[in-house]
């Protein structure tokens, strides 16, 4: 066996205060087209709102949150739905790829260019101080930009179809990261951020 075989190994990404590592394919039981396929006819996707300075706004995606509390966020609070086998099964390969261990998810559907995520830190209390985040992506390529909060340095992450991008340390702490809308036709995304919650 090969203890550092690359294809299977999380690669780290040399970032100023904070940890960061990827892995251009998630192991999975399944070509990515199937997860993708299953996550967006499976999920009970849920268009949400968000109360920004006091104004309710519709989501510019779609989301679901699973696992065993509930998340809050931005004045809104995601009643959590139970993990489904096809959920578990990209949990153990997300847990064997970075040694961590995930109570909860996140999953976004971006339906095309017009979907997006605001800039924001994964910071909540309940993550705990330096949170890990294990990041998996399906579908059309999108931009992650990240941008420390004090410098204002910008990294820009073309996170493609079955990769996992790993946040860890500092970084929610330094750094802000989110999904512009694009103009490009792009199609379909479902992104799942693995968390643990206290
Ligand atoms: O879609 C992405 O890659 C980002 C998702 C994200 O930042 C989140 O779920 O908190
Ligand atoms: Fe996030």
């Amino acid at each position: 066996m090969d203890l550092f075989d690359s294809a299977t190994t999380l690669t780290p990404i040399p970032v100023r205060d904070g940890e960061l590592a990827w892995l251009a394919q998630l192991p999975l039981p399944w070509p990515n087209e199937i997860v993708l396929a299953r996550l967006v006819a499976e999920t009970d996707w849920r268009e949400e709102t968000v109360v920004v300075y006091g104004k309710r706004h519709l989501q510019p995606r779609l989301s679901a949150w699973h696992g065993e509390r509930a998340y809050r966020y931005s004045g809104l609070s995601l009643a959590p739905q139970p993990f489904t086998p096809l959920l578990a099964s990209i949990r153990a390969a997300v847990e064997a790829a970075t040694g961590r261990d995930y109570n909860s998810v996140l999953l976004n559907y971006y339906r095309d260019g017009r979907d997006s995520m605001g800039m924001h830190s994964d910071n909540e209390p309940e993550l705990g101080p330096d949170p890990a985040i294990a990041s998996v992506s399906f579908g059309a390529t999108r931009t992650f930009i990240l941008r420390h909060k004090a410098s204002k340095e910008t990294i820009r992450l073309p996170l493609s179809d079955g990769s996992l991008l790993f946040m860890a340390g500092a970084l929610q702490a330094n750094w802000m990261h989110g999904i512009n809308k694009t103009a490009q036709a792009v199609g379909p995304r479902v992104n799942l951020t693995f968390r643990k919650i206290d």
